[in-house]
């Protein structure tokens, strides 16, 4: 029987899955795609390009031998790179690559010029019609080290910082990922990061962008049919901080283009320092692909800060805006606002704005109006046990039908919606939100988070059932 590219293409893969760990098999070659045979050489599709180098890089010896088994010493391969196409309507183009001579497969010319890469890099933060390659780092110099104070609840994440900063791409922590609740630092952190990268070597290009921004830059080349302009723009970058991460949340095509972005960069020891409202565990609706990519460097979490931090933050604050506080009014502040910096900052400029506007002194009476104000209007904390005792009275029932195991529909959508506001109003991981809400695991709690969510969307009487929640556990 004659040979066929897939004939060929299946005996070398029996002999690639027996040699190599079948997580590797699956994730490497399971997606390729056997395309022609012609004069001994075996052209192979693959996903993209950063799949091509991968393959190069790690998997070539292995491919050298399985084809010169099966076609002999004059074997060749050819990749063909399946490039993902801009949104619209024309045809996904390839370009083929011959395997390297690392591997001392004969290679073939480059046969596919890439019509659509455009000779001039796009920068996205460029007005249209406006040239300019120079790269704004979009960093902000008042978010430095020296003004982020040091305290238990950020030692680890500011110790890996400064690690970064001395050695971007040249350390483990790559990516960095800072976790933590809202107004902790973590923005601060990463332009502090930057800033002292860009100290350190002025030559290297960094960039700090929001999550957000970088969403409305890709939406932006989509509509423009400049996607590859857009890849190829941050492929260029040396470091780069992405705030906000979990913003990608539900967003996939945004996820695909940064999950290649921070392929290309990884590969090739650039630094990426990334931040988010909450640990990789808890990420919803980002796919695992990207997900097991944040895990690779080092997770670590800015907690609430110790009053000693905070103390210590209020007086730094003081000190940089020439203000006087007596020591008691410092230390009500401290001790009242305890889980948020912005806050803690924002308490501070009301003091002062209020006692220069009044021309009244900073009293302790005055300290504990604004601090009224602002503990008010802060997010109360509510345990997982309050929302199982608000959800379950709504729906006029008791905490252990809510928490049973039946599979009554009005029971399953209590507890999934105390699930859901357990995520929403508590820092509980996934795991810990189901052991607390009848023993559950943690996909069940995803699979209700979710449920909550499109049921809202299409079901009237649901949505109410979660804005009169929601309400009765802002209250
Ligand atoms: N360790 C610290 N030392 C001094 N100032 C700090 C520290 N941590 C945070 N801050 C200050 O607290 C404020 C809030 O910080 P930042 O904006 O970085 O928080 P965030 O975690 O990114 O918040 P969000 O979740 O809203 O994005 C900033 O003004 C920042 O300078």
């Amino acid at each position: 029987m004659s040979k066929t590219a897939e004939s060929v293409w299946n005996n070398c893969l029996a002999f690639i899955e027996d040699n190599i760990t079948s997580q590797a098999y699956k994730t490497w070659f399971e997606p390729i795609k056997a395309v022609k045979l012609t004069d001994n050489a075996l052209s192979i599709q693959v996903p993209s390009k950063f799949f091509y180098e991968w393959l190069e890089e790690h998997y070539v010896k292995i491919l050298k031998v399985a084809l010169t088994k099966e076609l002999g010493q004059t074997a060749k391969l050819v990749y063909i790179i399946k490039m993902e196409n801009t949104y619209g309507n024309k045809q996904p183009f390839t370009e083929k690559i011959p395997s390297s001579n690392r591997s001392n497969l004969q290679s073939q010319e480059v046969d596919v010029p890439l019509k659509n890469k455009s000779p001039e890099l796009k920068n996205p933060f460029v007005i249209p019609g406006i040239r300019n390659v120079k790269i704004e780092s979009q960093l902000n110099p008042n978010y430095n080290f020296e003004s982020f104070l040091e305290g238990e609840s950020n030692r680890l994440a500011r110790s890996a910082g400064l690690a970064v900063a001395n050695k971007p791409g040249g350390t483990s922590f790559n990516p960095l990922l800072i976790f933590g609740g809202v107004g902790l630092g973590k923005t601060h952190l990463g332009h502090a990061i930057g800033v002292d990268i860009k100290d350190k070597y002025p030559e290297k290009t960094v960039l700090y962008i929001s999550a957000e921004k970088f969403t409305q830059q890709y939406i932006e080349s989509v509509k423009k049919n400049n996607r590859n302009d857009f890849i190829h723009f941050y492929q260029i970058i040396d470091v780069l901080i992405v705030d906000d991460i979990q913003l990608l949340s539900g967003k996939a095509g945004t996820q695909d283009v940064f999950f290649h972005i921070f392929n290309h960069l990884h590969q090739n020891g650039k630094q990426v320092i990334l931040t988010s409202d909450k640990a990789p565990v808890d990420m919803i609706d980002i796919e695992q692909r990207l997900l097991s990519r944040f895990k690779w460097g080092l997770s670590a979490e800015l907690n609430h800060p110790d009053y000693d931090t905070r103390v210590a933050i209020i007086k730094n604050k003081l000190y940089r805006d020439g203000v006087e506080m007596p020591e008691d009014i410092v230390e009500f502040l401290a001790n009242n606002i305890k889980t948020n910096i912005r806050e803690l900052e924002g308490a501070i400029i009301s003091l002062i704005a209020h006692s220069s506007f009044n021309k009244k002194e900073i009293t302790i009476d005055l300290a504990r109006k604004i601090v009224d104000n602002y503990v008010k209007h802060t997010k109360r904390e509510v345990s997982i046990d309050y929302i199982q005792k608000v959800v379950s009275d709504y729906f006029q029932m008791d905490v252990d039908t809510l928490q049973s195991k039946t599979r009554k529909r009005h029971i399953v959508q209590a507890r999934q919606l105390a699930m859901f506001f357990a995520k929403k109003f508590t820092k509980a991981s996934l795991a810990s939100i189901g052991s607390q809400i009848g023993q559950r695991d943690h996909a069940t709690v995803l699979h209700a988070c979710k449920t909550v969510d499109n049921l809202s969307t299409t079901d009237k009487q649901f949505r109410k059932y979660v804005e009169d929640l929601n309400k009765k556990l802002t209250l």
